[in-house]
């Protein structure tokens, strides 16, 4: 007996809307409809007959609506298998069979996101909501349950094509969705009473959207993404984000989080790394000066903005092959030349924001940590040198210092005028970091004299300031923390240099 018709259901929810259209179907289908206080009153508004679950309790609404439908008579009508036995104990007791549960949670989440009132919290835990939706998926085989609004669609559509009639298939589907609800509504709960603990946490994380992506890192590796990425970006064109370009592109926006605020600044990543950054006057300059930071790498590179992307700045993105560009605007005319090339994927950026917590699966656990999104300006550096750097460089310096946060670490930062000019990331020796940025730098043709150096973490001798006066740096940034910090120091300030500590590491694994 896989197909099932709907006799009876109970209907109790929070938020109202959209409720109307199924109301009026379960009336045309003759369904007896039981339900609470405020949803019986509005769909006695809509001039359908309706149930006061009060009546089949016999129990008024008690505790300030705590307890409505804890009863008997409401679950033993929902929990009952449709067997000789259950139903002649639903005959002795009086409990109507109960076919369909439809409900709407207390909104839980929202409070808990609109008020820091903890008794206003409290009381949005639904208890009788959630119960009625786990027993109903519990009893799947003979009972539909819609586990919120999101159901509201399917439910209309069985009602509507089917005339009432819904099979074993999609009445599990409902129990799986169910069960996605009630457990992701129990850990937004549990969140809230873990939050402050810091002695035997459990780490539960729910996302209700996911997308499946074509594979993982690499095509014999599986991939799946859990998030809602319209959230965040409209996508305009393109092909699927695969599993690299979501790594990227989190790179490339924790990155340009950085500038939402500056002048017109253009950034290059490829493998969530920088090749390219420049802050300019115009958004065209901006692209330019990123680009000519490192012209190779930027082959097949993601591609981030913080200003509208004009039709002049398209023409010249156009000359080369990229995989993503993102950028919080694109004029019609930029829009109408870049949708040309139909594989190339173009985001517009809503939101910069990144999560306050970040975790990676780990050993046979997960790490989690606070993201880092610190970042010095300029009262916070300390001038440690004899000479201090200039106000131009003081303001490179802090441009290098973002970039420099962002790669991997080992690494070290060469800039100068908002300019990326070489870079160095990855390396497991901070002299290596540094050789490789004056290796690119010098590759397209930067003149490193007078430019700047930031470094990701302090330097343990005084040999990088070495070969950076070497290549022509004046003025070093970086945390400081080393037993030798004074033996670079003494080096600055017998070559001229300037140099500032921030008293931060910037480590990125
Ligand atoms: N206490 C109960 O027995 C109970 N039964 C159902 N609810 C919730 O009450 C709300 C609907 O109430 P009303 O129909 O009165 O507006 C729904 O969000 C439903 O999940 C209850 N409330 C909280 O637990």
């Amino acid at each position: 007996m896989a197909a099932k018709r709907i006799q009876s259901a109970l209907i109790s929810v929070f938020y109202k809307d959209g409720l109307e259209p199924i109301i009026k179907e379960l009336d045309r289908l003759g369904v007896t409809i039981y339900s609470t206080g405020g949803t019986q009153s509005f769909i006695e508004g809509l001039g359908v007959k309706v149930e006061a679950v009060e009546d089949l309790t016999t129990y008024p609404s008690i505790l300030d609506g705590r307890v409505k439908t804890l009863h008997p008579k409401v679950f033993g009508g929902i929990l009952a298998r449709r067997e000789e036995n259950h139903l002649a104990q639903l005959g002795d007791y009086d409990i109507p069979e109960l076919d369909l549960v439809i409900v709407d949670l207390y909104p839980f989440e929202e409070t808990v996101a609109n008020t820091e009132e903890e008794s206003a919290i409290i009381e949005k835990i639904d208890i009788g909501g959630i119960s009625l939706i786990r027993a109903a998926a519990k009893n799947y085989r003979d009972v539909a349950v819609v586990p919120s609004r999101a159901e509201y669609g399917m439910i209309l559509d069985m009602l509507q094509t089917k005339d009432g009639v819904t099979d074993l298939a999609d009445r599990k589907e409902l129990a799986r969705r169910a069960f996605k609800i009630s457990s992701h509504y129990d850990t937004a709960i549990f969140n809230y009473f873990d939050e402050h603990q810091t002695e035997d946490r459990s780490f539960k994380k729910s996302i209700l959207h996911s997308q499946t992506l074509r594979y993982g890192e690499n095509p014999h590796q599986e991939g799946i993404f859990y998030g809602d990425l319209e959230v965040m970006f409209e996508k305009i064109g393109g092909k699927e984000l695969s599993y690299n370009n979501l790594v990227d592109v989190d790179a490339a926006v924790a990155l340009m989080r950085e500038f939402k605020d500056a002048a017109p600044t253009f950034a290059i990543l490829k493998h969530t790394n920088s090749c390219g950054v420049a802050t300019r006057p115009t958004i065209l300059e901006a692209w330019t000066a990123a680009l000519a930071g490192d012209n190779i790498s930027a082959f097949g590179g993601i591609l981030i903005a913080n200003t509208t992307i004009d039709l002049a700045t398209a023409q010249e993105i156009d000359k080369i092959f990229y995989e993503v560009l993102i950028a919080p605007g694109f004029t019609d005319e930029a829009l109408e030349l870049l949708t040309k090339k139909k594989k190339r994927i173009l985001l517009r950026i809503k939101d910069f924001t990144v999560q306050t917590r970040s975790f990676k699966s780990l050993l046979n656990g997960v790490i989690e940590q606070d993201t880092d999104t610190r970042i010095e300006d300029r009262d916070e550096l300390k001038v440690v040198t004899k000479k201090a750097p200039s106000q131009q460089q003081i303001d490179d310096l802090l441009f290098a210092n973002i970039v420099c946060k962002h790669l991997k670490s080992n690494t070290i930062v060469l800039a100068k005028d908002h300019q990326l000019f070489g870079m160095g990331c990855g390396q497991t020796s901070r002299v290596d970091a540094l050789k490789q940025a004056i290796i690119k730098a010098g590759a397209f043709g930067f003149d490193l004299q007078g430019a700047v150096m930031a470094s990701d973490a302090f330097f343990p001798f005084p040999d990088c300031v070495e070969i950076a006066h070497e290549a022509g740096i004046v003025a070093v940034t970086q945390p400081g923390g080393s037993i030798k910090d004074q033996a670079s120091i003494d080096y600055c300030d017998e070559h001229d240099m300037a140099m500032v500590m921030t008293g931060v590491r910037h480590f990125k694994h």
